[in-house]
């Protein structure tokens, strides 16, 4: 018997970035967006936990007990005194180390299978806490949908979304560090006071209300100039999104991904196809959001 569950890529929509904490991490109003982008992950009962990965990437993801499913499976197995004997396929979509939370979605989703392989019965806060322990970006990959993160990006609150919003993603060659990208935003801004993040009211509003325009008006990434600044390259690949019509164009997350928002699916398809053709990213993806968060198949 196996259990298979899919989990979406994440877009930031507002990352916005406080100073550093005493803990090493940033404050963050983190507004994050569920995208049509999907891994898979299946858990097997087998005689030891071990991890296997395909897809593109694949060969970039760590298959020994650093694997961010690996881990998620020994928290869960260690809180209710289970054997963590299990074997952990990864299907790979998201691209590895875009800033489009891939690893994280894979700890959600090992998470959720194994729950549903072992009969845990875990209550929904006991998942929230393992997957907040195993990273700033894992609780939204379980919930899915739109939520603005507080805290490091860890504590939740559900926001709703009034459409369907049209993105292409240009995944760019190589992989950016999230550490080193927070650390350069840290140098970008010393000696200068870096003030509370709060989550924009007029973004809020364009999720609710689901007008593209309204959304586009309003993205705004804090850590774009830090990735910028690492990946000068990614300048070229906005600007060549934003010529071939899209409403807004910024870095995901971390980057190197880049993501543009379309007015519509026959925009976004365009978009893709002159991104493409530009030599400016090794790939570009179309995908829709909401998406839902991790769901059992
Ligand atoms: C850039 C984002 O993807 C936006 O959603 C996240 O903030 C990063 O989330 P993540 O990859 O789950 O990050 P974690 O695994 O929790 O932390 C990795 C490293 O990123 C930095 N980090 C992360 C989150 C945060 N609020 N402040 C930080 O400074 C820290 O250096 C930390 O050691
Ligand atoms: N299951 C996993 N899939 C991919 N990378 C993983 C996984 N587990 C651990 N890692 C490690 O995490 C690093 C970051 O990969 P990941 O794809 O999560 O980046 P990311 O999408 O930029 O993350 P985020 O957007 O949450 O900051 C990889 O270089 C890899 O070493």
């Amino acid at each position: 018997m196996s259990v298979t569950v899919r989990v979406p890529a994440k877009v930031n929509v507002q990352l916005a970035v406080g100073g550093v904490r005493d803990d090493g991490y940033h404050d963050l109003a983190n507004v994050f967006l569920a995208v049509g982008l999907y891994d898979e992950i299946t858990v097997t009962p087998a005689d030891s936990l071990t991890v296997s990965c395909s897809g593109p990437g694949a060969d970039q993801v760590p298959l020994d007990r650093t694997n961010l499913a690996a881990r998620a499976a020994e928290l869960l197995a260690a809180r209710y005194g289970i054997d963590p004997a299990v074997h952990i396929h990864i299907d790979k979509d998201i691209p590895v180390a875009g800033g489009m939370a891939g690893g994280s979605a894979d700890g959600a989703g090992a998470l959720l299978a194994c729950d549903a392989l072992w009969s845990t019965g875990a209550p929904r806060e006991d998942l929230l806490d393992i997957c907040a322990d195993l990273g700033s970006d894992v609780p939204f990959s379980l919930v899915g949908g739109a939520a603005l993160g507080t805290g490091r990006g860890e504590r939740l609150t559900v926001l709703p979304v009034g459409g369907t919003f049209h993105w292409v993603f240009a995944v760019a060659e190589g992989g950016l560090s999230t550490p080193a990208v927070y650390r350069e935003f840290d140098r970008l801004h010393d000696g200068v006071d870096v003030p509370p993040p709060v989550a924009s009211p007029l973004l809020l509003d364009a999720l609710r209300t689901g007008d593209p325009g309204a959304l586009a008006a309003a993205l705004v990434n804090d850590l774009q100039p830090a990735a910028l600044s690492l990946r000068p390259a990614l300048a070229d690949t906005l600007r060549t999104g934003t010529d071939a019509g899209a409403l807004a164009a910024l870095v995901s997350g971390s980057g190197p991904t880049t993501a543009f928002l379309a007015k519509d699916a026959d925009a976004a398809g365009q978009i893709a196809e002159t991104l493409l053709a530009s030599g400016t990213c090794r790939t570009a993806r179309v995908a829709e959001a909401p998406a839902p968060g991790a769901t059992i198949l």
